[in-house]
């Protein structure tokens, strides 16, 4: 099983540039989460320091035990060992066989002969749809073959920890949808705690078991895919919804003044240029298209409001969407179950009650009766905390 990954107040500054400062999480241990954020928030920065390739200011990274923040070189590079990485472009050696790039760490770290180097690397490169690939050089393939050779060879060394930096950038959906699924499937083969750092939004919602965002120098929340899902924190619902209108501006801080604007309707940055903004409602925090679609101002999380159903969390949505938190993907038929599934309802439901309510609606809304069965639930109970 995958390893936990415990974050404590982590805070990272490049002379006088803050990046982040104290950021505390725990990624579960062979559960799958996200890190959104803007452009230029420090997804990659947070994930570097991860893996020990920076080091931060202030703060703890436990791993089996040990700070890798702080720890000596030799524990650094024996705890690299558990951890696999992905980078954006696959960082692949260019004048490199695709067969000896995800080779390169067996034969870099390990004794092995080469026949288990093949063997190993043929079964990675299977893994991720490569199979017979090994020939090309890195320059002949796309984009999307580069990240999944990125990807084999970071399982080489079987990582029970695996960051993935942007695996969607510079993909089109159909090649994201692809590598999503690949990695909920990775996530059933080998069980690993898995941290995938990206803006998409598409993958986020339908990809891990918790998602976390940072911004403006802070991580704004990190939990349970309902809890980000259904937040009515602006920032949030603006980078979910997609939309101009609100704190995040393209230069990363909009100032007060034009986010007060905004949030008072009295001149968005939409309408100074004269554009129309779906049903002419200025800048509603929980307007998220797609997702809140009730009428009303009260409507600030833009959750569970289906026209004509009584506007309330935890309603069932058109597309299986319950109380706007859509089916999470499922392992490939013929692949095992995902080990985390169990683990993490385990404990989401015994801290239910620290969440917000709304993500409290949506996780009793998408219990399936086996889990109402095995938590002492009754659908009635479900169905209220939906209403309430
Ligand atoms: N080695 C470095 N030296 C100085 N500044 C750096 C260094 N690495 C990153 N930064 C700065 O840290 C900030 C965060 O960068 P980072 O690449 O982590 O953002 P990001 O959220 O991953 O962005 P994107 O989504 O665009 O990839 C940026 O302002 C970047 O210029």
């Amino acid at each position: 099983m995958g390893i936990e990954v415990v974050v404590e107040g982590l805070t990272k500054s490049f002379g006088r540039q803050q990046v982040w400062r104290d950021v505390s999480l725990t990624l579960p241990a062979g559960e799958v989460s996200v890190m959104l954020g803007p452009s230029g928030t420090g997804k990659t920065v947070f994930l570097k320091s991860l893996v020990g390739l920076v080091r931060p200011d202030r703060g703890r990274v436990l791993i089996d035990g040990v700070d890798i923040a702080s720890c000596r070189e030799k524990q650094l590079y024996r705890t690299r060992r558990l951890m696999g990485v992905m980078f954006q472009d696959g960082a692949l050696f260019g004048s490199m066989s695709l067969y000896d790039n995800v080779a390169f760490p067996l034969r870099e770290h390990t004794r092995l002969g080469e026949r288990d180097v093949r063997r190993i690397v043929e079964e990675k490169m299977a893994m991720v749809g490569l199979a017979g690939d090994g020939p090309k050089l890195p320059g002949e393939i796309s984009g999307g073959m580069r990240k999944r050779a990125g990807l084999a060879r970071a399982l080489v060394l079987d990582p029970q920890i695996i960051l993935v930096d942007e695996p969607d950038s510079g993909l089109d959906p159909v090649r994201t949808a692809y590598i999503s699924q690949l990695l909920i499937d990775l996530n059933a083969q080998i069980d690993a705690t898995i941290l995938i750092v990206t803006h998409n939004i598409q993958m986020a919602r339908t990809v891990p078991d918790n998602i976390g965002m940072l911004f403006r120098r802070n991580l704004v929340t990190f939990g349970p895919r309902e809890v980000l899902l259904t937040s009515d924190e602006p920032a949030v619902a603006q980078f979910l919804g997609g939309r101009r209108e609100g704190p995040i501006g393209m230069a990363e801080e909009k100032d007060d003044a034009t986010v007060e604007l905004e949030l008072t309707g009295a001149g968005g940055i939409g309408d100074r240029a004269g554009e129309d903004r779906a049903g002419g409602d200025p800048a509603r925090i929980g307007d998220r298209p797609g997702i809140g679609d009730g009428p009303g101002p009260g409507d600030r999380a833009g959750i569970g409001d289906g026209p004509g159903r009584g506007a309330r969390a935890g309603g069932d949505r058109a597309g299986g969407d319950r109380a706007g938190i859509p089916p999470q993907l499922t392992p490939t038929p013929g692949l095992p179950e995902r080990q985390a599934v169990n683990r993490r309802m385990d404990r989401v439901m015994r801290d239910l009650h620290l969440l917000p309510r709304a993500a409290q609606a949506g996780i009793l809304a998408g219990l399936t009766d086996a889990d109402r069965a095995r938590y002492g639930i009754y659908r009635r109970d479900a169905i209220r905390a939906g209403e309430s």
